[in-house]
């Protein structure tokens, strides 16, 4: 792995604006990832995973979604100030996006081959000739054979769709990927199968990749880093190792805790205590505050700053320290 910085988001804010409310989607998220690095963003739902991604790809729904402050610099050039036409280019041949859902992506009214030469040819100066072997080879490496090239979306299973996004995504040759929930919409049985195709091809790409999920077991075994989200927050980051040997934000240690045990059928899962806060009304101080064991009186006052050196946390104790305040 190389040690350049592709992406760097720093203090990244995304609100939700309507009449009614404000919802406070990303509240101040900073990450970088490095070239052919993979990045796991973990969090329950609502945590702001969704709109982190959509503000790299600058595809944040506008009303109501506005990014209000921050950074996001991708080869060293602020993806915020973009014009329309640069963020088509970026999402062209810089960065892209696999959606949980493969007919986001796809259009039911034409062939596969059809909408994937489109791509190449609205990308790349090949013939069409060339973009057409171009996707057959590409469509060959994810499973998908040739003799489907012609077929609609709805010919295809759910698994064999998401593999006909993952080529769409991977035509242009993207530096970063990001996939949010790739296989949440898919059969249980076929999730492994298309994970590990994203995950062989980041690796033979040298791309790099942010995988967002709910799976820790599924970024232990496909990522580098990975990153842990709370109330639009990141509140602690480091590589798959550190992380997952000494979790040090309480979150994160109830976040380990509640994964059922492969070893132990019997085990329950133990979910952490009471629930995520509401982006519209956050609680005071640190956000976690009302769900843990550990608070104290400065916890309710004081938003907790990002501690720690490469392995970095957001809370106002070492765990260590709480242990002993009981
Ligand atoms: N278009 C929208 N309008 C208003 N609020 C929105 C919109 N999209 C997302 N939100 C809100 O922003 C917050 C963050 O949502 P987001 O989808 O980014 O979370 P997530 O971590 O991706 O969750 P999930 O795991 O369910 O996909 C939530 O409170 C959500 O309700
Ligand atoms: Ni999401």
């Amino acid at each position: 792995m190389e040690n350049t910085k592709i992406l760097e988001i720093n203090n990244l804010h995304v609100q939700y604006i309507t009449e009614e409310e404000t919802v406070n989607a990303v509240n101040g998220v900073s990450l970088s990832i490095c070239k052919g690095e993979s990045l796991g963003l973990v969090g329950e739902t609502g945590a702001g995973k969704t709109t982190t991604a959509l503000s790299i790809m600058q595809l944040v729904p506008y009303p109501p979604g506005i990014i209000t402050d921050g950074e996001i610099i991708f080869e060293g050039k602020d993806l915020i100030f973009n014009t329309e036409r640069e963020n088509q280019e970026m999402r062209g041949n810089g960065i892209s996006m696999i959606f949980q859902d493969p007919m986001t992506s796809l259009n039911p009214i034409m062939t596969i081959g059809e909408q994937l030469l489109e791509v190449v040819l609205t990308h790349k100066k090949v013939t069409r000739e060339e973009g057409k072997r171009q996707v057959i080879e590409l469509l060959k490496t994810v499973g998908v054979k040739e003799d489907r090239y012609n077929d609609y979306p709805h010919q295809f299973s759910g698994g064999m769709k998401q593999r006909v996004v993952i080529t769409m995504a991977l035509l242009c040759n993207p530096k970063l990927l990001i996939a949010d929930e790739p296989t949440t919409a898919l059969d249980v049985t076929i999730q492994a199968q298309v994970l590990d195709i994203i995950s062989d091809l980041q690796v033979k790409f040298n791309m790099s990749m942010i995988l967002i999920t709910h799976d820790l077991g599924v970024v232990a075994e496909t990522c580098d880093k990975v990153a842990i989200m709370y109330a639009g927050e990141i509140i602690e980051a480091g590589t798959v190792e550190d992380v997952y040997t000494v979790a040090k934000h309480p979150y994160t240690r109830g976040l380990f805790e509640s994964i059922p045990k492969l070893d132990d059928k019997n085990e329950k899962l133990v979910p952490i205590s009471g629930s995520t806060p509401n982006a519209v009304d956050l609680p005071s101080g640190c956000y976690f505050h009302p769900r843990c064991k550990y608070k104290q009186e400065i916890c309710e006052r004081e938003s907790p700053t990002l501690k720690g050196e490469g392995h970095q946390y957001k809370c106002h104790f070492s765990l260590f320290e709480k242990e002993e305040l009981g």
